[in-house]
């Protein structure tokens, strides 16, 4: 006889209430708030950026396994079995027969993803671990306004059937680039996924509408929401509550109060 206490445990995340639908996940998290406040703070650039956005990703991704992914009962001998028979944990662990696919959606998705990964392949057995790849930008007019997404190319491994198919990018910002890539795995990728989830730092209202949208079936999880420019009698008031007048993006299509291109920090590259 064993104790049963581990045999099936609680977790519940601590999230933000909203009227975006039950499909949006906005995680109330003031350490995650605190780092990832400056990490969008003006001045932090290479390394601290980079090392950053790995441990934001790092907690984020292990919310989600808890939240989402399924378990199963294990019991298993610790070295204290040699001394006694009692020496064996039971209880509910992740289930490592579980298939993950991870896309990164370059350049701002690339070292999220590889965060998620690594962390995929010690926690799941890593022969259901895949990494996609994806080159993804925001197209921009003459007035450097985004006008859409364009797919320069892609590496894409095989099916997706029964997997998690996973789209860990920090910013959703028009949703232009998450729905393209989403979109394409729905059209061109072989089988049926079991989950699609996307990992994202900062979201904005518009990216919430266009994703509820164009992918009702799609889970987002999200550290932040970001409505700065709304008119004032938004603020305050619950997310959602007024979402047609939510704005959190400026004119050429920039999260406000965001933190500038993550993508054009992160590789000091800035086109
Ligand atoms: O929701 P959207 O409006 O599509 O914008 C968000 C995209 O922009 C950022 O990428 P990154 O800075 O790497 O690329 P960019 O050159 O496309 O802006 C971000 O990581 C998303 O991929």
């Amino acid at each position: 006889m064993r104790d049963t206490l581990y045999a099936n445990v609680p977790f519940r995340l601590n999230e933000l209430s909203h009227r975006y639908g039950p499909q949006v996940h906005l995680i109330g998290n003031p350490f995650l708030l605190s780092q990832l406040a400056t990490l969008c703070a003006k001045g932090t650039v290479q390394p601290q950026i980079n090392r950053l956005v790995e441990l934001l990703y790092a907690d984020l991704v292990k919310m989600v396994i808890n939240a989402e992914f399924p378990r199963k009962m294990a019991a298993l001998p610790t070295r204290m079995v040699d001394s006694t028979p009692q020496g064996i944990f039971q209880g509910e662990v992740i289930d490592p027969n579980t298939r993950v696919v991870t896309v990164n959606i370059a350049r701002a998705g690339t070292l999220p993803s590889q965060v998620t990964y690594d962390l995929m392949n010690v926690t799941m057995d890593p022969a259901l671990v895949r990494q996609d790849h994806i080159i993804m930008s925001r197209m921009i007019d003459t007035e450097h306004t985004v006008v859409g997404s364009n797919i320069g190319g892609a590496k894409i491994g095989g099916d997706v059937d029964d997997a998690f198919v996973l789209f860990p990018d920090p910013m959703g910002a028009t949703g232009g680039s998450l729905s393209t890539a989403i979109s394409l795995y729905k059209t061109k990728v072989p089988g049926t996924p079991r989950r699609i989830l996307t990992l994202n730092l900062i979201v904005t209202p518009e990216y919430l509408r266009r994703m509820t949208t164009e992918h009702p079936d799609v889970t987002i999880y999200a550290l932040r929401l970001d409505r700065g420019l709304s008119p004032p009698e938004v603020f305050g008031t619950e997310p959602g509550t007024f979402w047609d007048k939510e704005r959190g993006l400026d004119d050429r299509q920039y999260i406000v109060p965001g933190g500038g291109g993550f993508g054009e920090i992160m590789n000091n590259a800035y086109v």
